[in-house]
Formats: structure tokens, sequence, C-alpha cells
């Protein structure tokens, strides 16, 4: 099986260019090889492999510059998996594309399940859901996974920020007010995986996702405020000369362009019911990540 990877450099791209690799012949590309502001470029990249899967790790991710950049970030997030999902019609291919918790508005007291109604209040969630609505209007055969506040070792995540922070400041002040679940790249892509894996007992990709796929939500277990995520950092990142407390703040005294939802946990179980694919709670797989740091 032929499988194209856009944004092989990301966060999340890095590690489905691992887990992807023993389950077909894999070609990853990157922001230097394809860029997704460039409409004609995708067709042809997409021609060129004429691939049975695409998968798409590539998205604006910057969540504040986004509020100044709308028409880059709606290029992105929104026209290209337009793009992506019309050439997977095309081909005959199955679409894997990945969209955010920063759909939702925040209001709901209890996880987000696939049904609820999304209402972003920044740019980037804006173009993430219309980006979701072009797949879900076009594509015969998808799979839209919904992440939340995703971090690892590599790229620029909060997971890698707070480190950083840790060396130069006397004491952090994060905000205790939004509620989500850290969730660690790795897993995902190892999800990911799994799941296209089920497909050769299913007749094919394009088969088993036409059947199978949709909208779903993928992320740990549990819940935590970024001051808790922050906090379990610092306690448990290994080889740290420093351990700075973490003192919790509301969102008004650190204040940022773009609003962000103040609970976000996303229910993932229909993920598991229909795939199989559960992730452990989100202290669990972060003492994993953190152990990766050990030589
Ligand atoms: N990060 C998070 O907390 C969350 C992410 N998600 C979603 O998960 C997916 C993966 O995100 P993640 O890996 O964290 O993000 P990253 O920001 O780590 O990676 C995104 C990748 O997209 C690439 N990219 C950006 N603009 C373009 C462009 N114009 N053309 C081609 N490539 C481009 C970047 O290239 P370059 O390396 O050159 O910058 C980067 O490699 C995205 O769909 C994101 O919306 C969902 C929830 C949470
Ligand atoms: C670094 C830092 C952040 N914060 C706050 C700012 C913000 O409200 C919150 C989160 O910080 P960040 O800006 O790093 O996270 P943010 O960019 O909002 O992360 C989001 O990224 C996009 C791509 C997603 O899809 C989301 O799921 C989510 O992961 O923590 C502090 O309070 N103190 C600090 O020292
Ligand atoms: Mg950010």
């Amino acid at each position: 099986m032929n499988i194209l990877l856009i944004g092989k450099n990301g966060q999340l791209g890095w590690e489905l260019a691992r887990a992807l690799s023993p389950l077909g012949r894999l070609t990853a590309l990157s922001r230097a090889e394809l860029d997704l502001t460039d409409a004609e470029a995708i067709r042809q990249a997409v021609r060129h492999v004429g691939p049975a899967l695409i998968v798409n790790a590539a998205a604006y991710t910057a969540v504040d510059r986004a509020q100044q950049e709308r028409e880059t970030v709606f290029a992105v997030n929104a026209a290209a998996p337009r793009i992506l999902a019309e050439e997977a019609k095309r081909l005959g291919a199955a679409l894997i594309h990945y969209s955010t918790d920063y759909v939702f508005d925040g209001g709901k007291n209890a996880p987000y399940q696939e049904i609820d109604a999304p209402r972003p209040l920044n740019v980037y969630g804006e173009s993430k859901l219309e980006g979701e609505r072009a797949i879900e209007a076009l594509a015969p055969s998808y799979l839209i996974l919904r992440l939340s506040w995703v971090y690892g070792l590599r790229g620029g995540n909060f997971l890698r920020t707070i480190l950083l922070l840790a060396k130069e400041r006397d004491e952090l002040r994060v905000v205790d007010d939004q509620i989500g679940a850290p969730t660690w790249s790795r897993l995902i892509a190892e999800a990911s995986a799994a799941i296209v894996a089920q497909a050769h007992a299913h007749g094919g990709i394009a088969e088993f996702l036409a059947d199978k796929g949709g909208l779903y939500h993928l992320a740990s277990a549990g819940q935590t405020s970024w001051c808790g995520f922050a906090q379990a950092i610092i306690a448990h990142a290994p080889l740290l000369a420093r351990r700075p407390p973490v003192v919790p703040i509301p969102s008004r005294e650190y204040p940022l362009p773009a609003p962000r939802p103040a609970y976000s946990v996303l229910d993932s179980s229909r993920a598991a019911r229909v795939f199989g694919v559960a992730l452990p709670d989100w202290r669990l797989s972060l003492l994993s990540c953190l152990a990766d740091m050990m030589p």
C-alpha cells in the first residue's frame, strides 16, 4: 500500500513517519517538499504518489499568531484539507486528518462527545472546524481524529516550554482555569497506525474507513489544568538541575491574543468501542514520555 504522509517534521508527523512505516510504502513530505498554501502543488504531489492512504499531519498550530494571519491559517487548515479530500475522492483513497479540542467553546462541564456542537473561540479553532467540514462533505473515506494538548520531546509544545522555563525562572506561573487532557504525540501515532492495520481484514483502507471512518475524539484519559500539567512535568522530568515551584494563576493574569476554552476534555469512548484504541491516563503517558528523555 502506498501511503502519503504530509507534515513529516511536526511533532505528530515525526511520530507518524515511524509508526506508519511498517504498514506500507511511505512517502513522507516536509513543508519544504510540499507547501500546503500552494493548491496546485498539493494536487500534483498526491497525483504523483498515487496513495491508497493520505495522512495529513501538517497544520498551522500557532494559536496566538493565528489571530493575525487569518488568510494563511485558513489556507493551511481549511483549504488544503479540502483539496486533499477532493484528491482522495478522485483516487479512491482514504484520508486521515487531525483536528482539535479548540473547536469547542469550553462551556460544557462533562467530556465533549463527537455529537456536541462546536463553537470555536479563536481563529485556529475556526479554521480547524472548517477543515473538518470540508473533509466530511467531500471525502468518501476518511478518519478525523480530534486531539487535545499534544506534547512530545520534539517540536514546539507546552512540555518543551516548561522544561526550558524550569532552567530560567525561580518560579513558574501557570493558568489553572483551563481544563483538558495532555496527550503524547507518540500514542496518537501508534493508535493511528493500529487503526490502519485493522483495514487488512476489511478489504483495504478505503473500504474500511468508508464503513467505519468519520469523526472521532482521541485523547488521554483523565483531566488536568495547564498548571497541573506543568507541576507534573517539573516533578517528574529526569535530570532537572532545579525544580522551581509552579504557582496556579487565573487566565486573566496571563493575557494572550487568542481566547482558549475553559474546559475541553474529550470523550474518546467512541474510538475505543469501534477501533479498540484507548489511551492511558495523561499522567501515565507523561511518565513514559519523560522516561524517553533518558539516554
Ligand atoms: N499541538 C497540539 O497541541 C495539537 C495539535 N492538534 C492537531 O494535530 C495535528 C498535528 O499537530 P502538531 O504535530 O502538534 O503540530 P506541529 O506544529 O508540531 O506540526 C505541524 C507541521 O505542519 C507544518 N506546516 C505548517 N504550515 C505548513 C504549510 N504551509 N505547508 C506544509 N506544512 C506546513 C509545520 O512545518 P514546519 O516544521 O516547517 O513548521 C509542521 O511540521 C494538527 O492537525 C493539529 O491541528 C490537535 C490538538 C492539539
Ligand atoms: C508557558 C505558559 C503558558 N501558560 C498558559 C497560556 C495558555 O493559556 C496555556 C497553554 O499554553 P500554550 O499557549 O502553550 O498552549 P496552546 O498553544 O493553547 O495549546 C493548544 O495548541 C493547539 C495547537 C491545540 O490544538 C490545543 O489542543 C492546545 O494544545 O498555558 C501559562 O499560564 N504560563 C506559562 O508559563
Ligand atoms: Mg501553542
